[in-house]
């Protein structure tokens, strides 16, 4: 494996700052470890009106690159942000690897550790995360928006910078599932994470898409953790926070395929903080000729980190929300010069810069939430990177 990170600059990319180049993305027992930069992609996957036009001849002309330089199947890997018109942040690897996960690989050791938490602070705070889940709330009364993804982010100042390499290890070994991800950005910060939600895979001709919505904490008894996650299989208005996402992403994969698995209710999936309300949707392409970056982009920003209906909940995030997103609830994943790929949400997250550690949580509001629960839900949800980090949530 290559260790130096070299770019190669072509008009619509940055020169890439100083970083190590080390990738990883996870999936079920495989693990895609990728190092060196051979190019990055900043183009915006949405460039004014074109939809993907100029962000997907990018991206194929760079894999091309690639393949002409020698490389046998190029991969493009990295996230893309919640908003679509901001820039991307993908690269062309200069080499690859996949390789078999193995249990207990990912022990974080114990001859390093965080350094001291001096201060953390909440954006926006718990009344302010409130009023604006209450100001959802009235909208959904008075328009037709009928649900709007909101979302926190903690800020932690360190005594001293974080050794990235050690919390990616400390949240792979509390949260063996999922995918897993380390995406180095170009400002010199890490994007690290535990995804549970899949926005899409494709295999061949296959595609498969795994959205969640409606969650509920789980409980340290297993009796009560049972009844928690049995509340939630029936609770109405989780089912409709979780309808509303998986009929938007039948409506969008149907015209691609020719036979759509949609099971007709949701089923459980766990973390090891939460529960969540999951449907495991399959299809096959007509056209197996569409990439899966292509078909991820048509889906983001699913109602599960948006809303419902899309455009209307995504102004309405714009209004209340006092950060800016980033990456958090945008996708993070790989695609390959035949098409296949696979993109995760970018949820469970933080970013790393140097002393500093950003993390961010967001709850599906509905007209039935409750502001407090609401608070509470994403409070667990920042659970898995705090207790990565060794803080109590
Ligand atoms: C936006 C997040 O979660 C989404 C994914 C699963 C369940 C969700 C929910 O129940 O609200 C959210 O839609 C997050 O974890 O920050």
């Amino acid at each position: 494996m290559t260790i130096g990170a070299r770019v190669m600059c072509h008009e619509d990319m940055d020169i890439l700052p100083d970083t190590k180049g080390k990738f990883l993305f996870t999936s079920g027992e495989n693990e895609l470890h990728a190092e060196g930069i051979r190019e990055r992609i900043a183009v915006p996957v949405r460039n004014g009106g074109t939809a993907g036009d100029l962000f997907h001849r990018t991206v194929e002309e760079a894999l091309d690159r690639g393949r002409k330089a020698g490389q046998e199947n190029p991969i493009v890997i990295g996230a893309i942000p919640f908003d679509l018109s901001e820039v991307s942040c993908l690269y062309v690897p200069e080499d690859h690897e996949w390789r078999t996960r193995i249990d207990g690989d990912a022990s974080p050791g114990n001859h390093l550790e965080m350094p001291a938490l001096l201060e953390q602070r909440s954006v926006p705070d718990e009344s302010g995360f409130k009023r604006a889940v209450q100001h959802a709330i009235v909208n959904f009364q008075h328009s037709d928006v009928r649900k709007a993804v909101l979302s926190v982010m903690r800020e932690l100042q360190f005594a001293a910078p974080v050794d990235v390499d050690w919390l990616m290890r400390s949240l792979r070994a509390q949260n063996k599932d999922g995918y897993q991800f380390h995406v180095p950005l170009p400002d010199g910060g890490e994007l690290i994470g535990v995804s549970p939600e899949l926005l899409l895979r494709k295999t061949g001709n296959r595609v498969v898409s795994n959205p969640l919505a409606g969650s509920t904490k789980r409980l340290t008894d297993p009796v009560a953790d049972k009844d928690a996650s049995d509340r939630l299989l029936v609770s109405e208005k989780d089912q409709y926070e979780h309808r509303l996402v998986v009929e938007d992403i039948q409506r969008i994969l149907e015209p691609f395929c020719a036979d759509l698995d949609m099971p007709e209710k949701p089923s459980l999936l766990s973390t090891a903080a939460l529960w969540h309300l999951s449907t495991r949707i399959g299809g096959l392409l007509n056209d197996p000729s569409i990439t899966a970056l292509e078909l991820a982009c048509l889906l983001h920003p699913t109602p599960a980190v948006c809303g419902y209906p899309t455009e209307r909940a995504q102004r309405l995030i714009r209004f209340v929300e006092p950060f800016e997103r980033g990456l958090f609830t945008g996708m993070v994943g790989w695609c390959d010069a035949e098409g296949n790929g696979e993109w995760a949400i970018t949820i469970r997250c933080g970013i790393v810069e140097h002393d500093k550690v950003r993390l961010f949580a967001g709850a599906g509001i509905v007209e039935a939430s409750q502001p407090d629960c609401e608070w509470a839900e994403v409070q667990t949800k920042l659970g898995t990177m705090l207790n990565a980090c060794g803080i109590a949530a």
